[in-house]
């Protein structure tokens, strides 16, 4: 649905090119929610901002459903921004106006005239996000969280295909960032919306997103579904968002293990598997004993993973890891 084609951005900045993207080849499939995440300065804002262009590249195309839109006439441009909502970090609600007004505004702005038609249309848009009872409030009289809402609600209001979301949930609080995306999720799933999220927390791509593209000084150093990125990450940059995301630190691990004895392993289980006795009945099969390191049970998305780091011993640790390997758990070896 949306296609970057070698996408090159620099700002002029004092007579000079900053590059912010540097050679940017991927797309993101219709329905999909994806996500895009890097450190501050990655270029994760300008890479959306070309996606409705707010800004344009310096070099190579954006095609949406096939179509160039760096090649759009004013009209065309027009109707690309009205089949696109935005919302942001800051919400940027129009304060001298209640609720049910900022949800109406892009209605009026894309010319509906019918008073009763924009009220419908309002309501059932608040209803959607769960904020009926507040639209004759103003955005002072809201929480953080009911204001991304508003916000939800007003870039829905033209019936976009796509939502792009910057930094949406960095102003919340854990809690109330869950549940704007669940909110987003379930939009998602019942409107069939092309979600694409930037972020800098690896949680809001676990929690939401199917695929993830890493942004690394304006380029995307790996690419894929999220449970692959999020439980074998490859670039050292992914590897540093996932243990931000465990809030574990590398440098501890090591030291912590160094007077456990043992070959020690991470096994990660996915799916059905994570509530599955399979450590046990390995190692009644192999004869091996083991102690459990460190671990943790969570979710990527609706799907169940573990991760256990586990110290083996005994005779059989070879034999071991070949049957956990074929009862399709991932064996990562730390130390040998
Ligand atoms: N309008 C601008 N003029 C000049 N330089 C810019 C402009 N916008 C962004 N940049 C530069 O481009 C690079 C990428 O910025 P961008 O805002 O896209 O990154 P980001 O990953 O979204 O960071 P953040 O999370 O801090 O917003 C940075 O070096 C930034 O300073």
């Amino acid at each position: 649905m949306i296609r970057f084609q070698n996408i090159h951005k620099s700002y002029l900045v004092a007579g000079k090119d900053v590059p912010a993207l540097a050679g940017i080849d991927f797309e993101i499939a219709a329905g999909e929610v994806f996500g895009i995440i890097g450190h501050s300065g990655a270029g994760k804002s300008t890479l959306v901002r070309l996606i409705n262009l707010l800004e344009r590249p310096t070099q190579g195309q954006v095609l949406i459903d096939g179509r160039d839109i760096t090649a759009l006439p004013d009209a065309g441009l027009r109707d690309l921004r009205r089949g696109i909502g935005m919302i942001f970090q800051h919400f940027n609600l129009l304060s001298s106006k209640t609720v049910a007004e900022n949800v109406a505004f892009p209605l009026k702005l894309a010319g509906l005239r019918d008073a009763p038609a924009i009220k419908a249309r309002v309501a059932a848009l608040l209803a959607r996000v769960g904020l009926t009872e507040h639209a004759d409030k103003y955005p002072a009289q809201l929480s953080g969280g009911q204001k991304q809402r508003v916000g939800i609600a007003r870039a829905l209001a033209t019936e976009p295909s796509i939502l792009l979301c910057d930094e949406a949930t960095s102003a919340l609080d854990p809690q109330t960032t869950r549940s704007v995306l669940r909110l987003l999720a379930e939009i998602n799933r019942e409107l069939g919306l092309t979600i694409v999220i930037i972020t800098h927390e690896m949680d809001v791509v676990r929690t939401v997103c199917d695929r993830v593209a890493v942004l690394d000084a304006g380029r995307v150093v790996e690419l894929g579904p999220v449970a692959e990125v999020f439980l074998h990450p490859q670039h050292p940059t992914t590897r540093r968002f996932v243990l931000e995301a465990e809030h574990v630190d590398e440098g501890e691990q090591v030291d912590d293990y160094a007077h456990v004895p043992g070959r020690v392993v991470r096994l990660t289980f996915k799916g059905d598997a994570t509530y599955a006795p399979v450590l046990g009945d390995v190692a009644r099969n192999t004869g091996i004993d083991f102690s459990i390191l460190a671990g943790r049970i969570d979710r990527i998305k609706e799907s169940p993973y573990g991760q256990l780091t586990v110290a083996f011993t005994g005779d059989g640790v070879d034999a071991a890891l070949q049957q956990l390997a074929a009862r399709r758990i991932t064996v990562e070896v730390l130390r040998p």
